[in-house]
């Protein structure tokens, strides 16, 4: 067990500010700090927690991807005068690659970092990834989006045990993996909550509202994900992950029911043994153990209390109401940029539903006819991925414009 120095990207979010938590709270044996934060960066919507966050962290290095460089370096400075770190002075990136250029930040040089949490939201979040895998850090990724419709672009670029995922299903299934080899391996099954709207019928789905929507029985998160947690994409998005990241074939992954969020996803092995990996809903497990991998944070969240009664319930999915998880798979099984597109026209239509344009039915139905219309890339390159997603934002707001 080694200190370790981390950049967070996205740190203004719901993962980001949990992982300050863990930092802030993860000792060594000795009692001095486990983690310490060299560079973060956010997307400069909250400009004032940022600043806040560079001061207390004390980091060298901060991005955002607005072009308000100056404003942020008078409230760091402000800040920085109030704490009495007068010179305090991080470098500051600005624009729509400083998340980039923050990913990989002295790289190569003894300021880098050991670890590069991805927190950002959204398939944005891709070429972050990439050049975290260019460094020799470890990338502990919260972004799904980037490695689903980054696909092998992602893989190719992880070296063996660079990419250490933080989602709590795929964190639970790296942990429930470590009891088997992978020809042990029969099925993984990722849990889901069902979200705020778990037992209705597609009829009455029709007309739920965004803040129903965001209201997730389980989980806080931000507003992407929860929605997406609400539509089921967010399981369709993690059976894409799983099958990227513990190389199982789409059909041995299943998506089951389970509304307490308490075990996180399992392994099925060749004997008939599952091993699930439990604990009470709280994201600083997973981020401690991605930041810390393969060990352990000790410390790191509450297990769950054996003293108690509690019941733990697993149901199918409903793949009529909700065949949002289908229709990934059905994006997977094509491959090239389909799990891209996928994924925009969800990123669009989620917009779009927020914003009071559509209804949440429309956001799965659009998403269903963006695919359905997409012809896949001969080849998966950065080029026609990004192609992809134009082509997908474009025409999922075409198919919008009619809605509502
Ligand atoms: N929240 C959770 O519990 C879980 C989240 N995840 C995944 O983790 C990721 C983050 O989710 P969550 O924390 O909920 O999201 P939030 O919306 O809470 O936070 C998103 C973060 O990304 C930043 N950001 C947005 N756009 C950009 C950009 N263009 N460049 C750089 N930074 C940007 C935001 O900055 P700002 O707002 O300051 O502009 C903010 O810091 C998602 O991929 C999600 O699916 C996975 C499992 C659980
Ligand atoms: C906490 C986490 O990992 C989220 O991705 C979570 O999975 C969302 O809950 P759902 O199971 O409702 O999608
Ligand atoms: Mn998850």
């Amino acid at each position: 067990m080694a200190h370790r120095k981390i950049i967070i990207l996205g740190s203004t979010g719901s993962i980001g500010t949990q992982a300050i938590d863990v930092v802030g709270q993860a000792t060594l044996p000795d009692g001095s700090p486990r983690f310490s934060v060299s560079a973060i960066s956010a997307g400069g919507g909250n400009l004032e927690l940022l600043a806040q966050q560079a001061v207390s962290l004390r980091v060298l290095a901060v991005g955002i991807s607005t072009h308000d460089a100056g404003t942020l370096r008078s409230l760091i400075d402000s800040r920085a005068a109030a704490a009495g770190l007068a010179g305090f002075a991080p470098e500051i990136f600005s624009g729509p690659d400083a998340s980039t250029v923050i990913a990989a930040w002295g790289a190569g040089t003894p300021e880098g970092a050991e670890v590069v949490l991805n927190a950002i939201t959204g398939s944005i979040g891709l070429a972050p990834t990439l050049a975290a895998l260019g460094t020799s850090a470890i990338l502990a990724l919260a972004n799904k989006e980037s490695l689903i419709v980054g696909g092998a672009l992602v893989k190719e670029a992880a070296s063996p045990g660079q990419l250490v995922p933080v989602d709590s299903e795929h964190s639970a299934l790296a942990q429930a993996l470590r009891a088997g080899t992978a020809d042990e391996v029969q099925k993984l099954i990722v849990t889901a909550s069902g979200g705020p709207f778990r037992g209705r019928s597609r009829a009455e789905l029709a007309d739920v509202t965004p803040a129903q929507a965001l209201k997730h029985p389980t989980w806080d998160m931000g507003p992407m994900v929860t929605t997406n947690s609400a539509t089921l994409v967010n399981k369709g998005l993690e059976v894409i992950e799983a099958h990227l990241l513990f190389d199982v074939p789409l059909e041995r992954i299943e998506a089951v029911v389970h509304p307490q969020s308490v075990v996180h996803s399992m392994v099925q092995f060749t004997d008939g043994s599952t091993m699930a990996q439990a604990s009470p809903p709280d994201m600083r497990l997973p981020i401690a153990l991605g930041l810390g991998w393969p060990e352990r944070v000790p410390g790191a969240a509450q297990a769950c209390d054996w003293t108690k009664a509690a019941t733990w319930t697993f149901e199918p999915l409903d793949n009529v109401a909700f065949p949002a998880v289908e229709l990934a798979k059905e994006a997977a099984r094509r491959g090239s940029t389909c799990p891209a597109v996928y994924n925009a026209a969800n990123e669009e239509a989620v917009h779009a539903f927020h914003a009071g344009r559509i209804g949440f039915l429309d956001i799965v139905d659009t998403i269903a006819q963006v695919l359905g219309e997409h012809t896949p890339s001969s080849q998966l390159t950065l080029q026609s991925v990004l192609e992809a997603e134009e082509w997908a934002r474009a025409r999922t707001n075409e198919l919008l414009a009619t809605k509502g």
